[in-house]
Parts: structure tokens; C-alpha cells; sequence
């Protein structure tokens, strides 16, 4: 029921005429949070008679906003349901909005939910203090706290008639995704709905903050809090830790150790807490896990009992269901092939990939922004177009952006929109700017490593912020987009140097994915074997001779699987059908590429015609010899020729430096 007596709503309602009036509220008349949210309304020009006016969203824009919030609709479930339950003889319902306080989703008493209707408390509309006026949604989200509104405390008489508990959900990088709230009807009683809604709250971003220490890859799992017994409750903080920096947090720990949702992604072990937990006295300095111990936070000086553990041994906690997906679309590779091979479209999956798609697919889907790192050619586009494939997202955009394509001049204007006649040259009308195309949906920044230090903030403040300054706009605009970036450099060391912002790194490297550089992917015959066949060379009847392969195999590939793909693709289309690709047809620096693989006589294709060190051992060569003591024997005898000088054998042998370096530390390993 109302907590207001009768005497006081007679009061309230006096209150509300001479806001209504005069614009003045006597002091005390209503609480601090109300008064602040009245005055805000009466800003705006909301006036406290006018009539609900809601347009809710159609079935099909709800569809697109419930999947944008996909990761928020799947953890508040349980929620949502306990909550509704909790309402079930109170006449209300629980309610879950997003970051805006539009509704996505509404469950409780039926009879209450008709009526609800009628004040537009049903999914598609909108709670924000703009639509409604003081309202616990709506103001919720603007104090971002746990808000309750009483009856004649809405600010539109309308909604005179609910009293609600609102708070908004924090997502693990301490921003607001959505808000729970628990509607009823003003006459009925409303016990405990504070305790409730906190409650569930706590247990839901709980809930997220674990799955995304399990998804981000965090090296270390922190639960802490003040007094050990809260330990392994839904009210511990929780922290984890990446390459010792802090990547996700619960609220209750931001709490705990005074620290505002900017940490997360910048602060490190030694600005939190007063004390390590690496175990210097053990040989190699492991991280000491298991029985709580105690340390003192840096922020407020107070002593924490801190259980930390790895999150990577932990069961997932959310199965995922990309990888079921991706296999159902994937054929496996005839026999020719190992299995852990699959085909998808003309792309070429190992199971190593596979996971690492998982995981980023897991990521994504989760809000976690993924970096993608890896030589030029390695497949990073391929991967985030299959992750986003993979995702919830696959039917909102995936927004590509190279960023060193694109001159610097314009970069700005191309990421963050401008408006009409912001710059000479402009379009009329304006331009939304990619971020904003990707609402919704996938932004993919590609080469992020080329963008200048003044881009890089821009970008921080749209990632912290959520929201986007077109230029020569007066006003911001909000914006949901899940992030991932990419780039060949090796960011760590662009960081070292000052070019590349320390802060921004964190903000995108919570999950990071390396693609491995064709060299290091084996067995690189299959591999080739499979690119070969995703040609359509089998459908032509043309096929790959095993000395070609071996050709091949040897080869460094410094453009990776494109400069395969594109070798294996001209080939085969200048082959007759039914013709096979010897080494022959290779061109000259890889035709003369030493083969490596299992010891067979080398193919005579093969020989280097223009390394003179090879032919000497070639024809001293007993006819049994093993291609691998041939192959040891010249690097040997270039090696000798060549005062030991790396670069020149090499050169001489016809291979890259560093295919050399990678033969001689095999041959070291036996
Ligand atoms: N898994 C794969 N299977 C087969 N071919 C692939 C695969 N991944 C990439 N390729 C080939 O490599 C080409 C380049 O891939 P992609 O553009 O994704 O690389 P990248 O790492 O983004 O390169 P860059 O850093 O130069 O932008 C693709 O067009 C395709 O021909």
C-alpha cells in the first residue's frame, strides 16, 4: 500500500498545487530524489495535467530492441520471474528496461497488467523522465540509484494512481544497461519491494560480472568484502583482473573500495589495494589462491577479506550456442583432410580458431569489447564477420571501418557523423557517422593502431560516455554498439611509445584474440590442402600434386592465408579442368622453396635453381637421404659459406630470414 496516510496525500496534493502554481516547493514537502526529479520535469515544460502520451514501439522495432539487449533480456530472467512471483498478490508487475527506460519486458498479475496498460506500463514504451515525468524508471536512471515513487509523488497526475521501485542494472564495465522495477497499484500494499528489487539486482549483476570474467579471459578472480561471512553471497564484490589490470567489477565492489566505474579498464592491483597477493616466497612467485586473506583497500583504508581465484577453470556458467550453430552450417572436409578442419563458405576453420570464436562470439554477446591482433592477412575481417554470424547481433549491423584507410582528415567526420554545414564540403543534411549506424549492432575498427592520439579520445568518451558528439552538433547522442577492434601492430609496445593511449587500450583489449600467422598454423599441408579445395578446384576435377604441396608448406607466407588464397585461387583458375598443379606452375620463389614434412626423397621440381649452395650437397647426396639431413645439411654448409651470418645464408638458400631461424631452432629441438 501506499506509505502515505491519508493526511499526507491531502498534503502531497497541496504540495503539487503550488508546484503546479508558484513553481515552489515548500522544504521537506516531498523527498530529496523527488523534488530534484519534479524540478527537472518542470525544466523540460512537462506539465503535471498533460495526458499520457505514449506511442509504443510495433512488434517488430520491440523485436530489434529486445535483441540489442539480448545479453540483459537472457540474466534478468530468473529475475524477473522471482520477482513477478514475489508480486503475484500484491497486483503489480516486474518490469525490465533498457539503458533509455524503455520497456522490454513485463510479467506479473494479469488483472494488474490490463490496467497497467492503461498508463502505457507495457512493453515498447518508454519510462523515461521525458515521457512520463518523475517516475521510479525514469528517475532511476537519471539518479542512478534505487529510486521509489509513491502515488501523488509521479510528477504526471496520471500516474498518480502506482507506487514503483526502481533501480538500474550495471553491466560489468559499470555502465547503466537497463533497469529493474516493481509496478503496482498505489491502493494495494507493496511490502518489501525495496528490499526486493535490491536484491535482485545484486544477484543479476553478480550473475554478469562472472560470466564476463569467464568470457574476457580475466586471469584472476577476486570475491572481497568487508566481513568474511558475505563471502560466496550474491552481496560480495567482485573484481577480475586481466594482465593485472582490473576488466570487470560488481557495483558492490566499486562500493566497497570507493571507486566510480571509470577503474575498470585503467586501474591496477597496486591503486586498489595495500598489500600483493603474489607469494614472494614461493619459487616463480605464484598468485596465492584459495583461503581468504586480508588487505587493506587503498581508496578508504579499510581491510578487506579477499578470496581470489582463476576464472578459466571455472565451469561456464551460460552455455553458448555459436558454436552448436556453426557447426550445424559446417561440412567437414572430405577424408583427404583432418577433421578438425571445417569449411564454411570458401573459409577454412581450424579447431584452434573454432575456439577462439567461440570465445569472442561468448564475448560479444556478453558486451565485452574483443580485440583482434595478428599479421596482415591472418583472417581478423573473416573472424569478426564470423563472430558477428555467430552472435545474437547477426540480424542488427556489423559496421566495418579500416581506420588507415581512411585519411585522418576525415576519419573524424566518418566515425562520428557530423550535421548540416559543420565543415565546408560537408553533405547537406548531414551524416549520421559509423558509430551510429552500428546502433545496435557490431562497430569494427579496423587498424585501430593507426589512429591518431585526438581520435583515440574522441572514441574513449563515446565508449565511457555512451554517447556521440556529431560535429558541429549542440548535443550528444546515446549510443549501444558492441566493439571490436583490430590491428597488426602490437599495441602493448604502441602504448610504451605514447602512441596509443594506455586508457583506451584497456577500454578494448578485455577479450584479446591473436590469429596466428600461417606459419605457425599446422599441419600446414592440410591447411593448404584445404584452402586448395575451397577453390572449387574439386568441382573442376583439378588437383593439387603432393610435391607442389610440399612447395608450398615450405614457403614463409608473409601475406598469410591471403596471399594463399590468392596464390591457390589464380592457380586454379588459369588450370584446365581435370589438369593437376605441379610445381611447375608455382611461381619461381616458391617452386624453389625447400620443402619440409615428413623425409622423402626430395621432388626434383623442387630444387632450388638458384640458391649455388644447395646444388653442391644436392649432388654429393646419397639417393636414400632424407629430405629433412638434405635440408640440415645445406643450412649447414650456407650457414659456414656465410660466416654464420643469418640474413646472407638466407639469402642465399632463397628462404626468409626468419624461415631460417625457424629451421635451425627445429633442428635444435631434434
Ligand atoms: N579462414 C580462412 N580461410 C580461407 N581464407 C581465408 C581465411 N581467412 C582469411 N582468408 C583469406 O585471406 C583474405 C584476407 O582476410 P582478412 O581481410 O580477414 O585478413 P586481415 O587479417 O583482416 O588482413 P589485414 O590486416 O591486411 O586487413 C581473405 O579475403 C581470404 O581470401
Amino acid at each position: 500500500m501506499s506509505q502515505h496516510s491519508g493526511r499526507q496525500i491531502r498534503v502531497l496534493d497541496g504540495v503539487r498545487g503550488q508546484f503546479r502554481d508558484a513553481g515552489s516547493l515548500p522544504d521537506n514537502a516531498v523527498p530529496e530524489v523527488i523534488g530534484r526529479s519534479w524540478q527537472r520535469c518542470a525544466s523540460a515544460g512537462l506539465a503535471m495535467n498533460r495526458p499520457a502520451r505514449q506511442d509504443p514501439l510495433a512488434a517488430p522495432a520491440l523485436r530489434r530492441q529486445r535483441d540489442r539487449n539480448h545479453t540483459l533480456l537472457h540474466l534478468a530472467t530468473p529475475e524477473l520471474d522471482l520477482l513477478a512471483r514475489a508480486m503475484a498478490d500484491a497486483d503489480g508487475v516486474a518490469i525490465l528496461t533498457d539503458a533509455r527506460g524503455l520497456i522490454l519486458d513485463a510479467r506479473g498479475d494479469d488483472g494488474f497488467a490490463g490496467r497497467a496498460r492503461r498508463v502505457f506500463l507495457q512493453p515498447g514504451a518508454c519510462w523515461s523522465e521525458t515521457h512520463e515525468g518523475t517516475n521510479a524508471v525514469g528517475t532511476a536512471l537519471a539518479e542512478g540509484g534505487l529510486v521509489e515513487v509513491d502515488g501523488a509523488e509521479h510528477y504526471l497526475d496520471e500516474n498518480r494512481v502506482l507506487i514503483c521501485t526502481a533501480m538500474p542494472v550495471r553491466d560489468p564495465t559499470g555502465r547503466i544497461a537497463g533497469v529493474l522495477d516493481l509496478s503496482g497499484d498505489a491502493r494495494r500494499p507493496q511490502t518489501h519491494a525495496r528490499a526486493l528489487v535490491r536484491l535482485a539486482v545484486a544477484n543479476l549483476e553478480h550473475r554478469w560480472t562472472m560470466q564476463a570474467a569467464e568470457a574476457d579471459g580475466s586471469d584472476l578472480l577476486v570475491r572481497l568484502h568487508s566481513h568474511p561471512s558475505w563471502l560466496g553471497t550474491p552481496h560480495e564484490g567482485l573484481l577480475a583482473f586481466r594482465d593485472g589490470r582490473l576488466s570487470a567489477a560488481n557495483r558492490i565492489a566499486l562500493g566497497l573500495l570507493g571507486l566510480d566505474a571509470g577503474a575498470i579498464g585503467a586501474a591496477g592491483w597496486d591503486a586498489l589495494f595495500d598489500g600483493s597477493i603474489i607469494d614472494g616466497g614461493r619459487p616463480g612467485g605464484g598468485v596465492v589462491s584459495g583461503d581468504a586473506r586480508l588487505l587493506t583497500s587503498r581508496a578508504g583504508g579499510v581491510p578487506m577479506h579477499l578470496r581470489i581465484s582463476r576464472p578459466a577453470g571455472r565451469p561456464v556458467l551460460h552455455p553458448v550456442t555459436a558454436p552448436s550453430r556453426l557447426r550445424a552450417a559446417a561440412p567437414t572436409l572430405p577424408a583427404t583432410t583432418p577433421p578438425a578442419l571445417t569449411l564454411r563458405g570458401a573459409m577454412v576453420w581450424d579447431a584452434a580458431s573454432d575456439a577462439m570464436l567461440a570465445r569472442a562470439t561468448r564475448a560479444i554477446d556478453a558486451d565485452i569489447p574483443v580485440l583482434l591482433q595478428g599479421e596482415t592477412g591472418t583472417g581478423k575481417e573473416v573472424f569478426v564477420r564470423a563472430a558477428h554470424q555467430a552472435s545474437a547481433l547477426r540480424s542488427a549491423p556489423l559496421v566495418a571501418v579500416n581506420c588507415a584507410a581512411i585519411p585522418e582528415g576525415l576519419l573524424e567526420s566518418e566515425l562520428f557523423g557530423y550535421e548540416d554545414g559543420a565543415f565546408t564540403g560537408a553533405r547537406r543534411r548531414g551524416s549520421p557517422g559509423r558509430i551510429r549506424q552500428a546502433e545496435g549492432g557490431i562497430l569494427f575498427l579496423d587498424e585501430i593502431g593507426d589512429m591518431a592520439l585526438g581520435l583515440q579520445a574522441r572514441l574513449l568518451r563515446v565508449l565511457q560516455d555512451g554517447e556521440v558528439l556529431p560535429l558541429g552538433a549542440g548535443r550528444p547522442v546515446t549510443v549501444r554498439f558492441r566493439l571490436v577492434a583490430a590491428t597488426h601492430q602490437d599495441l602493448k609496445a604502441a602504448v610504451a611509445d605514447g602512441r596509443f593511449r594506455s586508457d583506451l587500450y584497456y577500454r578494448l583489449n578485455h577479450l584479446s584474440v591473436t590469429l596466428r600467422p600461417l606459419r605457425d598454423r599446422q599441419p600446414l599441408d592440410a591447411i593448404i590442402d584445404a584452402v586448395f579445395q575451397a577453390t572449387g578446384a574439386p568441382a573442376r576435377d583439378i588437383t593439387l600434386d603432393p610435391a607442389a604441396r610440399q612447395c608450398l608448406a615450405g614457403h614463409d607466407w608473409p601475406g598469410n592465408l591471403r596471399e594463399l588464397a590468392n596464390l591457390l585461387r589464380t592457380l586454379v583458375a588459369l588450370a584446365d579442368d581435370g589438369s593437376t598443379i605441379t610445381p611447375a606452375d608455382l611461381p619461381g620463389e616458391i617452386g624453389a622453396a625447400r620443402p619440409l614434412g615428413p623425409p622423402m626423397p626430395l621432388p626434383q621440381a623442387c630444387l632450388p635453381h638458384t640458391a649455388p649452395v644447395f646444388a653442391a650437397p644436392m649432388s654429393d647426396a646419397a639417393p636414400m637421404a632424407s629430405l629433412r639431413s638434405m635440408t640440415d645439411d645445406a643450412l649447414t654448409r650456407a650457414l659456414a659459406a656465410h660466416d654464420g651470418n643469418i640474413s646472407a645464408a638466407a639469402r642465399a638458400l632463397g628462404i626468409h630470414r626468419a624461415t631460417l631461424h625457424r629451421r635451425l631452432k627445429s633442428r635444435q629441438h631434434g
